[in-house]
């Protein structure tokens, strides 16, 4: 079987209130793009959180590059980037600082050069002398993908990137993000609300619904299946009906 980036087997997870995730089948092929879409509380965050070790899942298996989690972590998380809206960045720290920390943890020997480049990127170089309390929250957000990409990931993880972004930086985003990916063959998971941003980031969507895969791939083809115009209609159609269940 080719190795893939990401390799998530019956995930699943039981929370208090109810099973967040509840079987979950998820792979992400090298260099492929893949959406992760659903209604709120449907379990893409928890999804992505089991993907990465971060929680832990009540059953399942995930493997990241033939690396299986936990005992091969560290391996794995070596070729992985991650970003979300709610990781904290830290006040104190000039962005600079923050980012040439990660870029010593990732083992970069001109961490400077890498993050100043990636800070250029994502149209943001000007804030590298920032401090974490000058930024808005859309910068930190930008600071934060900025450090997810730093050491050049073979596996990019984007839980909502562009969700605290004004529409022209978000879209500088998608073209920094598409461009990052063509040019170093990347894998990318994404999480968003936004259908148009999917659609053109990504070759293959899941859905999930309730905690469970109810659709699996390439925009046009799930548009059709659900007979829709676009991925817009199909996600309302599956919010509605979670609303109705
Ligand atoms: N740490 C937690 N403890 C208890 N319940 C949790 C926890 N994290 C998530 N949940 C519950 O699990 C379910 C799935 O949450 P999750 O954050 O994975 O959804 P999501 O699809 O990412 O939603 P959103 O689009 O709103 O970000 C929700 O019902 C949520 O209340």
């Amino acid at each position: 079987m080719e190795t893939a980036a990401l390799r998530a087997v019956g995930l699943v997870k039981e929370y208090r209130r109810g099973r967040a995730v509840d079987g979950v089948d998820l792979t992400v092929r090298t260099g492929e793009r893949v959406g992760l879409l659903g209604p709120n509380g449907a379990g893409k965050t928890t999804t992505i959180l089991m993907s990465l070790g971060v929680v832990t899942p009540d059953a399942g298996s995930v493997e990241i590059f033939g690396h299986r989690l936990p005992r091969a972590r560290p391996t794995a998380m070596a070729e992985v980037g991650f970003a979300a809206g709610y990781l904290p960045l830290p006040n104190q720290m000039r962005v600079i600082e923050y980012l040439r920390m990660f870029g010593r943890l990732y083992g970069l020997r001109r961490a400077d050069d890498a993050a100043q480049a990636a800070l250029e990127r994502f149209g943001v170089g000007h804030l590298a002398r920032a401090l974490g309390t000058e930024l808005s929250s859309g910068q930190k957000t930008l600071v934060g993908i900025v450090k997810a990409v730093l050491h050049e990931p073979r596996l990019l993880v984007l839980d909502e990137p562009t969700a605290s972004l004004d529409p022209d930086v978000a879209q500088r985003v998608r073209t920094g993000l598409g461009d990052l990916c063509a040019e170093h063959a990347t894998a990318l998971l994404v999480t968003s609300h936004n259908m148009v941003e999917v659609e053109r980031l990504c070759e293959r969507v899941v859905f999930l619904a309730r905690g469970r895969v109810v659709a699996d791939g390439t925009p046009s083809d799930i548009a059709h299946r659900f007979g829709r115009d676009g991925l817009e209609g199909v996600f309302l159609h599956l919010a509605r009906d979670e609303e109705a269940a």
